[in-house]
């Protein structure tokens, strides 16, 4: 086990009343808080907005965070579940502890585990690599004697100038279940952006490439979400109908929207006895150069 204070650049504090691990080095910053496991902030250096959007609302645990990073396991929404388990599985309400951290020359690396979670019949322990880039992982061990499924998200909140104005690249031509249509299947069409009427999303990609452009022209950026082993792509935003009836979103409906890591749907993933599967995300922030080629990196 390893204290925070042990590790160069980070330190235990207080971010939005939550009990967080704070991290300061050169390559950026970020929060990670203790309650659900959830990365709640991440600032490359040279500034600007958080690359997360956090609600100004947040209730009280248990209630789960609205913002930053959810981890959702063992199941992804309700997936192949009874209707009065938790959304999105246990880990987001889970305390989590540090169980290892070092210093490196690209910034910090933390592995962390969730508590309480010793009924399950799997174990989940997760990587975070914080520098220029912001590396997630998330290892699921099946330490049985029998295959055993999960379905899961890395359930990134991004900050967003508009909503309405941003776009995602990487999803077309692909086909997706439309969550706000009974799950019919439809087909993407060029880049991700908004509906008009009714302006909300909640699309599953089923099969996605892995490579995903958030293009938000407000804040004169691009974020990059790059997928290792994870077959889904989520985009979710209520709109302003939906919000107006969670506590915890409201009138920001405007501010975020969430491009997630999954695997998740038809997407299951089957961990064999003593096998561990590892799920990754690699979140980058680029500038805006043009407005169809490739990101330039925002030189630091
Ligand atoms: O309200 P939560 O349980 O945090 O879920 C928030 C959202 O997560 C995902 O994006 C799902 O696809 C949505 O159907 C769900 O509404």
């Amino acid at each position: 086990m390893t204290t925070p204070e042990e590790i160069p650049g980070v330190r235990v504090g207080t971010v939005a009343g939550l009990d967080a691990l704070i991290v300061e080095t050169p390559q950026s910053t970020a929060a990670i808080s203790l309650f659900g496991g959830q990365v709640i902030s991440f600032v490359p250096a040279g500034g600007g907005p958080d690359v997360l959007w956090l609600s100004p609302h947040l209730a009280d645990p248990p209630t789960p965070l609205r913002g930053g990073t959810p981890v959702c396991w063992p199941y992804f929404a309700r997936d192949g579940q009874p209707d009065d388990v938790p959304s999105h599985g246990y880990a987001r309400t889970a305390t989590w502890v540090l169980t290892d951290g070092r210093r490196t020359g690209r910034g910090v690396e933390l592995d962390l585990e969730p508590s309480g979670l010793d009924d399950l019949d799997l174990r989940l322990r997760m990587t975070l690599r914080i520098g220029d880039t912001l590396e997630h992982g998330l290892h699921t061990h099946n330490p049985g004697t029998a295959p055993a499924t999960i379905t899961e998200a890395l359930h990134n909140y991004f900050r967003v100038a508009d909503v309405t104005r941003v776009r995602v690249r990487g999803l077309d031509t692909l086909t997706y279940l439309d969550k706000f249509d009974h799950s019919n299947p439809h087909v993407q069409h060029g880049d991700w952006a908004l509906p008009e009427e009714p302006a909300r999303s909640d699309r599953l990609y089923p099969d996605a490439p892995g490579t995903y452009h958030l293009i938000d022209p407000g804040l004169d950026r691009e974020i990059q979400v790059s997928v290792r082993d994870g077959r889904t792509a989520v985009v979710w935003n209520p709109g302003a109908d939906v919000a107006a009836g969670m506590a915890d979103v409201g009138s920001s409906w405007r501010e975020f929207v969430c491009v997630e890591a999954a695997n998740a749907g038809p997407d299951v993933v089957v961990v064999p006895p003593g096998a561990t599967h590892s799920m990754w995300q690699s979140i980058s922030v680029h500038g805006i150069t043009d407005g169809e080629g490739g990101p330039t990196v925002v030189p630091s």
